[in-house]
């Protein structure tokens, strides 16, 4: 469904910010990205998302590319941002509806899909505000929403759990997965390693821009927790980006 193939971004005038990264995210996979502060997460989610260009390499959505065809990549694929920069003007429904009218869900959908959402994450009784007068986690929950009312193919998400409270964490867990078992796939970066350790079928690691491992999660861990493992691959390194 996600096709990464040697991916390599440099900001102006500094150094490899991805460096020849490679990853294939399937139909089902809920795949966690892990990495310390300025690894490269941010950089490779916004590249997929089709937000900044690269200077080397292909992504592929459903066999698209985010280059050449970005309009068809989008329409299959909701991107979630670590700092959701809505339209703060509009209020949450007619932020929604912009979303509902521009991936073209009909009206009966919309509406039950608003409704079993926006009941879930408690954000109904604010749809009516103005998004200018939420808080982030607010924001952070019309986000979500948003995304998951197109019930896109491909989900990225970028550090999704920071900021939310527990009640919206493990709703949101719950339609990562049920999202993926509709045959959707998700790719996710976080620094919370027991949730990907618990959520994550598939997980890679991103060191200096660099993959160091990628695979299937108990594969990885064989018995370890995910932290132990981290921290032996951030310290030691990989002797190459190996796909397990
Ligand atoms: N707009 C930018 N201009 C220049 N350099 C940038 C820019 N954005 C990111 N970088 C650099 O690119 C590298 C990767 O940053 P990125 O934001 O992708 O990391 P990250 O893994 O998402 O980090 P974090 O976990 O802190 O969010 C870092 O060295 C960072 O300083």
């Amino acid at each position: 469904m996600l096709s990464i193939k040697n991916l390599t971004k440099s900001y102006k005038g500094g150094k490899k910010a991805v460096s020849n990264l490679s990853l294939e995210i399937e139909r089902g996979d809920i795949y966690g990205f892990i990495g310390h502060n300025g690894a490269g997460k941010t950089t490779t989610i916004k590249a997929v998302a089709g937000i900044i260009d690269f200077e080397e390499g292909e992504i592929l959505v459903d066999g698209h590319s985010v280059v050449k065809e970005p309009i068809l990549c989008k329409q299959k694929m909701a991107y979630i941002p670590d700092n959701p920069d809505l339209y703060e003007h509009l209020t949450g429904i007619q932020y929604l509806s912009f979303i509902g009218d521009i991936f073209g869900i009909d009206a009966e959908t919309r509406k039950e899909r608003i409704k079993k959402y926006a009941d879930a994450f408690e954000l109904t009784a604010s749809l009516g505000d103005l998004i200018a007068s939420y808080s982030h986690g607010m924001k952070q929950k019309l986000a979500i929403i948003s995304a998951l009312i197109h019930k896109p193919a491909l989900l990225i998400l970028d550090e999704p759990f920071v900021g939310l409270d527990p009640q919206a964490s493990v709703l949101l867990k719950g339609y990562m997965r049920e999202l993926c078992a509709e045959g959707s796939a998700i790719f996710f970066s976080t620094h919370v390693l027991d949730v990907a350790e618990k959520l994550c079928n598939k997980i890679a690691i991103i060191k200096e821009g660099t993959l160091i491992v990628s695979g299937r999660t108990e594969e990885l861990t064989q018995g370890k927790s995910l932290e132990d493992v981290f921290m032996e691959v951030v310290r030691h390194g990989g002797d190459a980006a190996k796909e397990k």
